[in-house]
């Protein structure tokens, strides 16, 4: 489909629960030449800015991160500046306006409270619009536990379905269209289109609807890993196989840097979402890679997962100025 040159800036909301497929779903798009003139924000709720670092590998896109808080809690004055930010260095660079700027949230936070902190941005007209990636695995299991899932299905003027090579999709869908039967849903295997029919979708509703209830997850824990000097590859290997075994499905998602000691130049990105882990994927070592593994479990405490193996070479601490998710209310 064409664009009209002179259609207005989409503002775009992405969002998904954890480890739903958010920015596999934006690298996609990245790589496509309608993807020209896109601008993107990150929201990585924690101090390792793991999905910056994987969409900055996909080339030279303008990029701002929204790092350390959640965006739809404590950081929606920080959004607008950037916003305003990225459209002014535009502006000032003689580039041609953006089509699409492509916020990617945190995987706890509710699309209402940010779409209601777009007020100031008006003046620049832009469309908005609530795209939101649906794991079709794992659907049933997080709209059972928690209610950010279904603030961002419902918020949703799209609803991209992923892992379609894991499962069936029909339940997730009969699902979804139980929570918001107006959202367009993409239910597409195919990388590449899956990623054009979720960016390019014609518009659905105006603009989604604000969802009202509060999301405090007390149940949720945001942890960090590092290893100690001493730590081997073996020992890195030997804890996240623990943490696996031990949490079972109280482990939602696991991502971040190694560093395999034998290999200096070498950064590996671990992705797990629930107990399943998706191939190692090698990056150059640097400022963007450092090594920690950024943990979030339901129900399990620091303390328990210290005792987990006491003797592993490994510190484990919570993320410190993290929040994951919402605990006021709108
Ligand atoms: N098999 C399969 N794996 C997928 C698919 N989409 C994403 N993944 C994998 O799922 C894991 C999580 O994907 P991400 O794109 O990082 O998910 P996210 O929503 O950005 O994650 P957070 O930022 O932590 O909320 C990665 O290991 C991806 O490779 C898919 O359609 N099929």
């Amino acid at each position: 489909m064409r664009e009209a040159e002179d259609a207005p800036a989409e503002f775009i909301l992405l969002a998904g629960f954890l480890g739903s497929g958010k920015t596999t779903l934006l690298t996609e798009w990245l790589r496509l030449p309608e993807a020209a003139d896109t601008a993107v924000i990150v929201n990585e709720a924690g101090q390792i800015d793991v999905d910056g670092a994987v969409i900055a590998a996909e080339g030279t896109l303008p990029l701002a991160l929204l790092s350390n808080g959640c965006v739809c809690c404590s950081l929606t004055n920080d959004l607008v500046f950037t916003v305003e930010n990225l459209l002014r260095q535009r502006q000032e660079a003689g580039g041609a306006p953006f089509r699409r700027i492509i916020l990617e949230c945190s995987g706890l936070s509710r699309p209402g409270p940010i779409l209601r902190s777009l007020g100031p941005l008006a003046p620049h007209g832009l469309r908005v619009r609530v795209v939101a990636t649906c794991d079709a695995a794992q659907a049933a299991e997080r709209a059972a536990h928690f209610e950010e899932f279904a603030a961002q299905i419902a918020a949703a003027d799209t609803v991209v379905f992923t892992k379609l090579d894991q499962t069936p999709p029909e339940a997730a869908l009969a699902l979804v269209e139980s929570i918001n039967p107006l959202a367009t849903t993409v239910l597409e295997a195919d990388c590449a289109r899956r990623a054009l029919a979720a960016f390019t979708a014609p518009p659905g509703r105006p603009s989604a609807l604000p969802e009202g209830e509060a999301g405090a997850h007390p149940r949720v824990s945001v942890l960090l890993a590092r290893f100690t000097s001493e730590a081997s590859w073996e020992d890195r290997m030997d804890w996240l196989e623990n943490l696996a075994a031990f949490a079972g499905d109280r482990l939602l998602r696991v991502k971040g840097f190694l560093h395999p000691p034998e290999q200096p130049g070498l950064a590996v990105l671990v992705q797990g979402v629930g107990t399943l882990f998706s191939p190692m994927v090698p990056m150059p070592r640097g400022p963007r890679t450092p090594e920690a593994l950024v943990v979030i479990l339901r129900d399990l405490e620091l303390e328990a997962v210290r005792q987990m193996t006491p003797d592993a070479p490994a510190w484990i601490s919570r993320l410190s100025g993290n929040r994951l998710h919402c605990a006021g209310t709108d």
